[in-house]
């Protein structure tokens, strides 16, 4: 809650008198009818106006979410003096979809986010040495696996994924009004109309295509043409050190606070306004919790179920945005083995699946039938492990099957041909593994039973951008990963987007912005 002045005694009304009391927490939320708070709310902006005497109170921000978005935006608003009270779902940990375990003593293992994307852009990039963050670049050249074993160094196909990349790039720049198609679709088109390639690159760039599954969580048969995020250039720098420590570093100053961050608190209803102490955010637990604006940082995901009810609605450009952006699944299987069989040299290892004739359905029986990347943790940590990153539809199912009882053996029968593939001795059985873990993003209401926004066919990501930028000026702001256009998606985009909110806030509140933090490779607690 907010400060307030303290008011000469007789100089209020019975309405007064409990707006105020209300205001310094003598009223809990609680207490408060949801009529009481808005006849208050109303109250508020009449008294406002009607007596410029009045002492300013220090503005209240309501922050839903503690990801990294929600925690940037809080940082930026209590610099500013702003209070800020934040309401955090998960009554175990901030961080959002930056998961860090650290079980055991072990090494750090990222659950959620584990690279920094962009790194040309990212100015998070610059907190590694500051932090003394330990990092691996792992854009070594990868090994590629088909059924049938190794891929030799000749096989171009991928090369043939890239130029399509490059080509659908240029094609919808110097097209833009052209119908959006899913990447299969295209791609498979390019690959029929290429007069040079060979008829072996032909069968399989579709397949290697599907190497950006792996990126954006969902399959090529969904994802749109036109937004093609395919990362041919940028590094990837893995966060060998834990990704919870640009966490920490971003909570620091709002931890000093202990009733800033509200723990346990999921909310349910947002009802919020454009004057003073018209925001009232109601959370599962029944508490209500009054500020003079919200921002909401909650994961695309939970917009798109309406886990939250707005009064009033959600503008509708900016609920049009929310309906044109999609939401993907990417999951992760993290295997440690007794010794390492795999080549101990690469960074990554991909497997394309067999292309398979038109209208022939896949083997959903299989792990050689999907896309994998899989990382060698070992090179990165000197972990006797690998992660497979696996893209929706394959992760809900993987996911769910991790949690049956004998969830974690099945998963393990289900992805050992992968395995094998993998051997540098093939003749020798796998060792045993010792631990085994799935991610479970697909069924956390807190993540939006996923992982982040992706573009499918038809999707306009811009509309929610412009629409959240057209309604700057509301004390209803939103951020996340998927309220901004370079980096989203992505840890950085998300900071980006807290900064965004809170400046946005601070012109709504006529404040002047301190400055920091505006050139990009520089980032200020
Ligand atoms: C498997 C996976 C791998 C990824 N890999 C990478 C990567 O390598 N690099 C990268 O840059 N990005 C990666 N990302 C994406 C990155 O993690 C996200 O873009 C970023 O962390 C999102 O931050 P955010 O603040 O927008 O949302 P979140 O981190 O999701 O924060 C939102 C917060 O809101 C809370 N919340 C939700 N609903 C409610 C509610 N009703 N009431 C109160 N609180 C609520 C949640 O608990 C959460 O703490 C990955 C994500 C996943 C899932």
């Amino acid at each position: 809650m907010s400060t307030l002045s303290i008011l000469a005694p007789g100089a209020l009304n019975q309405n007064e008198i409990n707006r105020h009391q209300y205001q310094n927490g003598i009223i809990s939320d609680t207490q408060m009818s949801n009529a009481q708070a808005a006849m208050i709310s109303t109250l508020n902006g009449s008294l406002e106006k009607n007596n410029p005497s009045l002492p300013k109170k220090q503005p209240h921000v309501i922050v839903i979410g503690a990801g990294i978005s929600g925690l940037r935006a809080a940082s930026v608003l209590q610099r500013h003096g702003i209070a800020v009270t934040i309401l955090e779902g998960r009554a175990d940990r901030i961080g959002g979809r930056i998961f860090t375990s650290r079980k055991n003593g072990k090494a750090a293992r990222d659950i959620g986010a584990a690279w920094m994307h962009e790194t040309s852009q990212n100015k998070l990039v610059q907190l590694i040495p500051k932090l003394s963050i330990e990092y691996y670049y792992d854009d070594g050249t990868p090994l590629y696996y088909t059924r049938d074993g190794r891929a030799g160094s000749q096989f171009k196909a991928k090369k043939v994924a890239d130029e399509f990349a490059d080509y659908v790039e240029w094609y919808y720049d110097e097209n833009p009004d052209a119908p959006d198609r899913t990447v299969k679709d295209f791609v498979d088109e390019f690959v029929q109309n290429h007069p040079l390639i060979t008829a072996s690159e032909r069968k399989w760039a579709p397949q290697a295509t599907r190497e950006v599954e792996l990126w954006i969580g969902t399959s090529i048969e969904e994802a749109s043409a036109k937004h093609l995020s395919y990362f041919m250039t940028e590094r990837n720098l893995y966060m060998k050190g834990g990704y919870d420590k640009i966490v920490d570093w971003t909570a620091k100053p709002l931890l000093k606070d202990p009733n800033m961050i509200k723990m346990g608190e999921v909310v349910t209803d947002i009802q919020w306004g454009n004057s003073n102490n018209s925001s009232i955010v109601t959370t599962q637990s029944g508490h209500r919790y009054t500020g003079d604006a919200v921002i909401v940082t909650v994961p695309l995901g939970c917009l798109r179920r309406d886990m939250i009810s707005f009064t009033p609605p959600i503008p509708a450009s900016i609920q049009s945005g929310i309906n044109a952006f999609s939401y993907g699944a990417l999951g992760k299987v993290f295997i440690e083995f007794e010794e390492v069989f795999w080549p101990k040299d690469n960074d990554q290892f991909i497997y394309y699946p067999t292309p398979l004739a038109p209208g022939t359905p896949i083997d959903e029986s299989s792990i050689l039938s999907y896309a994998t990347v899989t990382s060698n943790l070992w090179i990165m940590s000197g972990k006797t492990e690998l992660c497979i990153q696996i893209a929706e539809p394959l992760t809900q199912r993987i996911e769910a099957l991790y949690q049956t009882p004998n969830g974690k053996a099945e998963v393990y029968a289900f992805f050992e041909p992968l395995f094998k593939l993998m051997r540098t001795e093939p003749y020798k059985d796998l060792p045993a593994y010792s631990h085994l873990e799935t991610t479970a993003w697909t069924s956390d209401p807190l993540a939006g039973f996923g992982s982040y926004s992706v573009e499918k066919k038809g999707d306009e990501p811009d509309v929610l951008v412009n629409a959240l930028d057209e309604h700057r000026d509301l004390r209803l702001q939103f951020a996340g990963e998927h309220c901004i256009e370079m980096g989203n998606g992505c840890v950085h985009g998300a900071f980006e987007t807290g900064e965004i909110a809170a400046r946005n806030l601070l012109d709504v509140f006529g404040m002047t912005w301190d400055g920091q933090a505006t050139n990009l490779r520089s980032v200020s607690p």
